[in-house]
């Protein structure tokens, strides 16, 4: 049965329904009393007590509707109630206009000439119209303006006459009318949502919709079942996604890690609305949800950012020409060099000279690891998605014997060979693969292009550009305070060492750029840096603090001294860390 809520503006109206509201058996009709901001409470109180419609006349309607979600039936005003208005007003003898929008003046001025009357019909656009119209057709000698709600209470705000065009029967009836059509029509519609929504939630893949502020929409029952909507809306990286799909109107696609797993989310536009799509990545069956250290063993990077690489040494270049040749042919390249040199950033290089870029570059930290994780990560589903992708195998030299010949027959197998190898290492690998340590095989099958990236003290003309690189990428999250630094604090910055090379300049520039408080950073500030920076070079280095020119027991009793002075004087804890008991290690010392 309908259920409608019916909110009048007027008394007359209510008493109308009153009446009408016993013949109708079909609909459950509830009645309220309440004009334009009064209606609209009233609406909205009632907005979710299972109301299929409410019905209401005129402004009230209007801003009902503004208001909430369920449909609003106007009551029309009809040709009858426009007719019974004039054929009362004719007897006025005051000069009388009708006032109101098309509904009302239109038919209005239809009567008006087939009956010969001198009443003036006058049309507006808006409500705000109302006093300035009033006004002037009060200059004009006006006394008697006739038209809905508004008018009426505008007119009697400006000292006219102000008479309202009530609703009829007729009117009311058509609106109960339109009430079972639209009734009818939603019925059939809810049958459609309602099939719609058990397909969607039969789904086992998760679906929301976002609209373009990134809030939740609606999401089917795998959707609810992953994850927290408000998690989701939280995420910055789903936020970015949203608004970029809306925007370019362009379907996207994009790993990102949520909740400690990996989805790769498809994003449709939809209007002003983004559907999005989540599958959970493979890579999760590799994953143990512990979330330990093997969390980061394998990351998905959808789009590697391009980092330019910087430097205008002969070397550097030279690594620049052979990224070009390297990244035409899609072979397997070796990247060697220390700690922080940029082997990360050459493969990534490598990868953005790849005519397409819409497959993802992977990357294995072989240092974290797993025989499992491998395993399940190079399965048949991987095969099929990711035939195309890149894999980068961070520190190859970390890998356990086992898992090198593991990954030898994962290379030489026939369904990855479309896939790129991209390997580092920093260790010197033809020794290891001499001595025995490495397997042969796999550094033959990957080790046919090397670039090989020279340590940063062997080419300290790179240093100035990569400290102003660095400096402006500081800006955007940071500010730019700072905008220089010093020739002669680059002097000192250009002779240290850099045992831990682009990185660790990269560090001691943001650490410089946060602890400067002038435009430029200042020598003395860099020698501060730095000389903290030996110290723990050399508290790292146990070898550089320990004399071992003296005798066996002398070098003893400087390891144990030492040991002594880590643990707080405390010779328990001393002793214990030895492998010694206490009475030893007091002997030791005496001696
Ligand atoms: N030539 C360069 N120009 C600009 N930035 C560089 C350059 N070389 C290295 N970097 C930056 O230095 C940092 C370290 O580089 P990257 O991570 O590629 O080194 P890596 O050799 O792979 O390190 P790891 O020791 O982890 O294997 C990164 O932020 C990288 O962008």
């Amino acid at each position: 049965m309908i259920k409608a809520l019916v909110i009048v503006p007027y008394k007359g109206l209510f008493e109308m329904m009153k009446e009408i509201q016993h013949e109708v058996e079909d609909m459950e009709l509830d009645i309220e009393l309440g004009n334009l901001y009064e209606g609209v409470a009233i609406a909205k109180a009632a907005e979710n007590n299972g109301y299929h419609f409410i019905i209401s006349r005129g402004g009230t309607a209007s801003m009902i509707q503004e208001a909430v979600s369920i449909p609003v039936i106007d009551i029309q005003v009809s040709g009858y109630d426009v007719l019974r208005i004039i054929t009362l007003v004719k007897g006025f003898s005051r000069k009388a206009a009708i006032v109101g929008f098309t509904n009302i003046t239109q038919g209005a001025a239809t009567i008006c000439k087939l009956l010969d009357l001198d009443i003036k019909t006058l049309t507006i656009a808006k409500d705000i119209e109302v006093t300035e119209k009033l006004s002037k057709l009060k200059e004009h000698g006006y006394e008697v303006v006739i038209g809905d709600v508004v008018t009426v209470q505008t007119a009697k705000q400006l000292g006219l006459e102000g008479v309202l065009i009530t609703s009829g029967k007729e009117a009311i009836i058509d609106a109960l009318e339109e009430a079972r059509r639209s009734y009818s029509i939603f019925s059939r519609l809810q049958l459609d949502v309602s099939l719609f929504q058990s397909i969607l939630d039969c789904s086992d893949q998760a679906i929301g919709v976002f609209n373009r502020e990134a809030k939740f929409v609606y999401g089917n029952e795998c959707f609810h079942k992953e994850f927290l909507w408000m998690k989701l809306e939280n995420s910055a990286d789903i936020k970015k996604l949203i608004q970029e799909t809306v925007l370019s109107h362009e379907r996207q696609t994009k790993t990102v890690h949520f909740d400690h797993s990996f989805w790769n989310i498809s994003a449709c536009p939809k209007d002003d609305a983004a559907v999005l799509f989540f599958e959970k990545n493979i890579s999760n069956q590799a994953i143990p949800q512990d979330g330990g250290v093997h969390l980061k063993a394998i990351e998905f990077h959808a789009s590697p950012s391009y980092i330019p690489i910087s430097g205008k040494s002969v070397m550097i270049q030279n690594v620049i020409k052979q990224i070009e040749e390297c990244g035409k042919n899609g072979a397997p390249v070796w990247i060697c060099g220390e700690k922080g040199i940029g082997k990360e950033l050459v493969a990534h290089s490598i990868y953005s000279k790849r005519k397409r870029m819409d497959e993802p570059f992977i990357v294995l930290h072989c240092d974290l690891l797993s025989a499992d994780q491998l395993k399940a990560l190079m399965n048949e589903d991987f095969n099929q998605k990711h035939a195309d992708g890149v894999i980068y195998l961070k520190n190859i030299d970390k890998l356990t014997h086992d898992m090198q010949k593991e990954l030898y027959l994962i290379v030489t197998d026939g369904n990855t060979k479309n896939l790129q190898w991209l390997v580092s290492s920093e260790s010197n690998i033809e020794e290891k693969v001499k001595n025995g340590t490495f397997n042969r095989d796999l550094y033959k099958e990957l080790g046919q292009l090397q670039i090989y990236i020279p340590p940063l003290r062997e080419r300290r003309e790179d240093i100035e550009d990569l400290v102003h690189v660095f400096i402006s990428e500081l800006h955007p999250k940071y500010g730019n305070e700072v905008v220089g630094i010093r020739m002669d604090a680059l002097e000192q910055i250009a002779k240290f060492n850099w045992p831990g090379n682009v990185e660790q300049l990269k560090n001691v520039i943001e650490q410089l750029f946060l602890q400067t408080n002038s435009y430029y950073i200042e020598k003395e500030d860099v020698e501060s840096v730095l000389k903290r920076l030996e110290e723990q070079e050399h508290y790292n280095n146990p070898l550089s603090y320990i004399d071992i020119s003296g005798t066996l027991e002398e070098i003893e009793k400087q390891v144990i001294t030492k040991v002594l002075e880590e643990e707080g004087l405390n010779q328990s804890k001393a002793a214990k860390r030895l492998g010694i008991n206490r009475s030893t290690l007091w002997r030791k010392l005496k001696s």
